[in-house]
């Protein structure tokens, strides 16, 4: 009946929810959106996706009445399905800017990641997951990775086992998902988990479908090393070119133009068509990097706002977007919050932002007033939608020191000494697509941005940009010893092999590279496969 295709989404509003409905579209469904309870209690089957923080939610769900119509819904024992937050409301209490009283349907309390035990907080990335009990739901994941993005979780004790399905290991073995007759929920975003997060959310709308495809059955076992691209992660730097049509481009040292007499905007593709190809091969994550976003407004630059819409609607695996997030007066003074540019980036289809410039300027004032006002950008869109969706990207020139204490920054010994034989180097931050040296290193700057609320570190080098050379192994070790949350490596990558040097030499999370993907010289597959034999654990 064509009630059969119609699921209700419960939206409270925060965060991205946009990728769950292109999941849910891409999957044939259409979505009947809550605007009263009734509309729960109505319900053929429920999906509520949590973004954000836990206090927030709960005061949603108890001032709109929701939270009592959702607790009989699944009392009732009706087909639902949580994600993420969506899963943690259910239990009794969360320690997230509380003790915050939750729905109280499952025994338990979420705490958050004890980084103690020597794991970055938040938890970013593809982890493997070990099913304690049927779950039809689960039934195609066999030893494939999941993408979890959180900083608190539920843990498994007596009381609760009958609830959990599945648990996961991140320092300590976590709540992957539970189950209880007609009632899911998960802690990992199928919609951002590819083919395999699409086959549980397929089981859940339609548990009679038997999968045509059988998924490949995989050999995951832990976190595993994410691999970006930049599209600009497969990164794409996109900007417009002379015509005003946005391209996919790509900097030697941020430097995009052609060497040619029309010295034209470097043209590698078209931003959409580029991130849907990267997803098909492979990409554990998509950015988009605006570059000249620093001189455009944001919410002014509508092809990068339909760019990723469109691209959202293909791309299941967690997309960023970057480029110009601050506060701006518009030419008739109209004043946008930085806040209200992020949001505009999450109802587009972003799961995570990234902050260049304005967060030099945030960690500056930081690092002189020793002050968070919590009026940067950074602290702003961190308390509304959660650290784990704020990255900062960092773009710094190396410096090269005879002596370590001919500079007040932290600075390094290097494995190449300088040109002029120097053996040490300092990172000096820019602002502005590397066009301004800033009086800040990348180490004092990854610090602070980490006491701001970021959530992960995407380090450029504007030294190795599109050198192919390998990344630069001294700063990625500086600033990944030096912060407890992710570290992105990015710039430089030129074979496979400068992957595996990064990943064993660093305690880099990710590593990043758009050049050698754009000009297709190195296949996504085969730094897949290549890390693989050198047993380090990837997502296949
Ligand atoms: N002229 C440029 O290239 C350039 N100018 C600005 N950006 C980026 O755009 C964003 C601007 O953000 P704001 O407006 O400062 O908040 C920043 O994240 C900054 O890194 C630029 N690109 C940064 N791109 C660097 C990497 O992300 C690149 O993709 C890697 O170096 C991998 O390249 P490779 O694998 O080819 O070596």
């Amino acid at each position: 009946t064509a009630d059969d295709s119609v699921v209700t989404l419960l939206d409270y509003g925060a965060g991205n929810v946009r990728s769950l409905r292109n999941a849910i579209r891409f999957l044939g469904f259409n979505i009947k959106d809550v605007q009263t309870p009734e509309d729960i209690l109505n319900a053929k089957r429920l999906i509520f996706p949590g973004v954000g923080a836990f206090a927030p939610a709960m005061d949603v769900l108890n001032k709109t009445g929701m939270g009592e119509a959702l607790c009989s819904y699944i009392e009732q024992d009706r087909p639902f399905l949580g994600i993420c937050l969506g899963l943690q409301l259910l239990f009794e209490s969360s320690e997230e800017n509380g003790p915050v009283k939750g729905l109280g349907l499952i025994p338990g309390i979420v705490g958050r990641f004890d980084s103690s035990n020597g794991v970055r907080v938040p938890h970013i990335g593809w982890n493997a997951i070990q099913i304690t009990r049927e779950s039809q739901i689960l039934d195609d994941i066999g030893r494939r990775h999941v993408y979890f993005v959180h900083s608190y979780r539920a843990m498994p004790f007596d009381d609760n086992t009958e609830w959990v399905s599945s648990t996961c290991n991140y320092g300590d073995n976590f709540i992957a998902s539970i189950r209880r007759g007609n009632v899911h929920a998960v802690q990992f975003h199928p919609e951002k988990s590819g083919d395999v997060g699409l086959s549980v959310l397929r089981r859940f709308l339609n548990p009679k479908s038997e999968m045509t495809k059988k998924l490949a059955q995989g050999k995951a076992s832990k976190l595993a090393k994410r691999h970006l691209e930049v599209q600009g992660h497969c990164l794409s730097d996109v900007r417009t070119n002379d015509k005003g049509d946005l391209v996919v481009t790509k900097g030697d040292q941020y430097d995009v133009r052609e060497h040619t007499k029309e010295n034209e905007v470097r043209n590698l593709g078209k931003p959409v068509d580029l991130a849907g190809q990267y997803y098909k091969d492979g990409a554990d994550e998509v950015s988009f990097l605006n570059i000249t976003g620093f001189r455009d407004f944001p919410l002014g630059d509508l092809p990068m706002l339909q760019v990723l819409r469109h691209a959202s609607e293909n791309v299941f695996v967690p997309l960023t977007v970057g480029g110009g997030i601050r506060d701006f007066t518009d030419a008739n003074g109209r004043y946008y919050s930085s806040l209200e540019v992020a949001a505009e980036y999450f109802r587009s289809g972003a799961d995570k932002i990234s902050i260049g410039s304005d967060a030099v300027y945030a960690a500056e004032e930081y690092l002189k007033t020793k002050v968070k006002s919590g009026k940067s950008s950074l602290e702003q869109i961190s308390r509304v939608y959660g650290n784990q969706a704020v990255v900062v990207s960092i773009d710094p020139r190396r410096v090269y020191l005879k002596d370590p204490k001919d500079v007040e920054f932290k600075s390094t010994r290097v494995t190449n000494p300088g040109p002029n034989g120097d053996q040490y180097a300092w990172y000096q931050c820019t602002v502005n697509g590397g066009r301004e040296g800033r009086p800040i290193g990348a180490y004092e700057l990854a610090k602070a941005v980490e006491e701001l609320g970021a959530g992960e570190i995407l380090l450029n080098c504007i030294d190795c940009d599109g050198q192919g050379k390998g990344f630069d192994i001294d700063l990625v070790k500086l600033i990944s010893d030096a912060v407890s949350i992710p570290v992105i490596a990015s710039s430089g990558a030129g074979a496979v092999e400068h992957f595996s040097e990064v990943f064993s030499k660093t305690n880099a999370s990710a590593a990043l590279a758009a050049g050698i993907f754009h000009r297709k010289e190195v296949p996504i597959q085969s730094v897949k496969e290549h890390l693989l034999q050198e047993g380090i654990e990837v997502r296949m």
